[in-house]
């Protein structure tokens, strides 16, 4: 049986002459953690209005458990939106900000007060009940806006962006609780971020967003070790990526050499781009690695060193290494055939996956 809650088929939206989403395809199955991750402008918000029913895609289907919801009102919507500066209202308190959906739905007094205090307890907040939003901290309020949403209990939670609001150690430590609190919840979260670690750190699956459509969908390891194409290799980590061509399957040629790799399915000959991370290659003396390069600057970064370096070509390379380097010196790098992930140019994710699917196992 599917376990698919909502689906989005062939969804587009046009604003003007600017199509903001193009032909969006995507599947969130129940119980996950899923994340939209982009840069600014590409379309992540425009999705959750969508699923949350605040607009109408202009063509396209949203649907909720198979059933078609475009025509349905946001408030008869089995979601609930967490946003990015938590539309908490201010002459409330925290407990009233939190019954507030329950009190509209004309919940029994007794059983608002039951569930407001599961809520409030599921976000950390009991004892708070009677506090006014203006006296809690920036986290303490986005664990309000968390809770008026899961106290309606929705089986689908949009987050926008909800930690951008936080500083840097507040926002870490709300990612361990978001993730557990999916968990403990057991709900399907939809997570919108432009920030990759946060994406990596806390999603099953994650979709790439990029200028209104979705670039690579799959969980964090896989967008992470196998980039669809050029946007997600950059834009996911740290990556060398240099242009080469594929001599034959499992043999590819960058920098003027021919390199052993575990990627196949390519035309001979044919134009590829090689993905290093930088974490996957280490430096060694001249004559002892695959590529050499001159040492351009280094910075200690506690558990390795992070090298800048330029090959003969004048490309740059950015390595994490374990053995420090001097400035100014000429070293070879050293990789493993497994660390080169070669992306054919304008590779679609569909035919990226078939053609994976066409030689791995074999
Ligand atoms: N009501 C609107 N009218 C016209 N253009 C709009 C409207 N709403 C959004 N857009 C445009 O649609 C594009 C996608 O916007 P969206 O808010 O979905 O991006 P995003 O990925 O969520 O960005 P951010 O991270 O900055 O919030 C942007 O170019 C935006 O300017």
């Amino acid at each position: 049986m599917s376990n698919t809650i909502i689906e989005l088929q062939h969804v587009s939206k046009q604003y003007g002459d600017t199509e903001v989403l193009k032909d969006i395809n995507i599947e969130i199955e129940q119980g996950k953690f899923y994340t939209l991750l982009g840069p600014s402008g590409s379309g992540k918000t425009t999705i959750l209005r969508a699923i949350a029913g605040f607009l109408d895609p202009t063509k396209g289907d949203v649907l909720f458990n198979g059933q078609r919801i475009n025509d349905i009102p946001a408030n008869e919507r089995k979601v609930n939106t967490v946003f990015q500066d938590y539309a908490l209202f201010p002459h409330l308190n925290v407990f009233e900000n939190v019954a507030y959906g329950l009190r509209v739905q004309k919940i029994a007094k007794a059983d608002i007060e039951t569930r407001v205090d599961a809520a409030l307890k599921m976000v950390r907040l009991n004892g708070l009940a009677d506090r006014e939003i203006s006296e809690l901290s920036g986290g303490q309020q986005q664990r309000v806006a968390i809770a008026r949403a899961i106290v309606l209990e929705p089986e689908v939670l949009l987050l926008d962006e909800p930690l951008s609001a936080l500083d840097a150690k507040l926002r870490k430590d709300m990612q361990y609780e978001l993730r557990e609190l999916q968990q403990r919840l057991g709900i399907t979260f939809l997570f919108v971020t432009h920030d990759q670690e946060e994406a990596l750190a806390l999603s099953d699956e994650i979709f790439v967003m990029n200028d209104g459509e979705v670039q690579q969908s799959g969980t964090p390891v896989d967008i992470y070790d196998e980039p669809v194409n050029h946007f997600v290799a950059d834009f996911i980590g740290e990556s060398n990526i240099v242009a080469g061509h594929m001599v034959q399957d499992y043999l590819v040629e960058f920098n003027g050499k021919q390199f052993e790799c575990a990627d196949a399915g390519m035309r001979p000959n044919e134009s590829v781009e090689v993905v290093l991370r930088p974490e996957d290659l280490d430096i060694t003396a001249l004559g002892g690695g695959k590529v050499t390069v001159d040492v351009d600057t280094q910075l200690f970064r506690g558990d390795y060193y992070e090298i800048v370096a330029y090959d003969d070509a004048k490309n740059e390379w950015l390595i994490h290494s374990t053995n420090p380097a001097k400035d100014g010196e000429r070293v070879d790098l050293t990789f493993d055939p497994e660390d080169i992930h070669v992306m054919r140019l304008n590779e679609s994710e569909e035919d990226f996956d078939a053609r994976l699917e066409s030689y791995e196992g074999e």
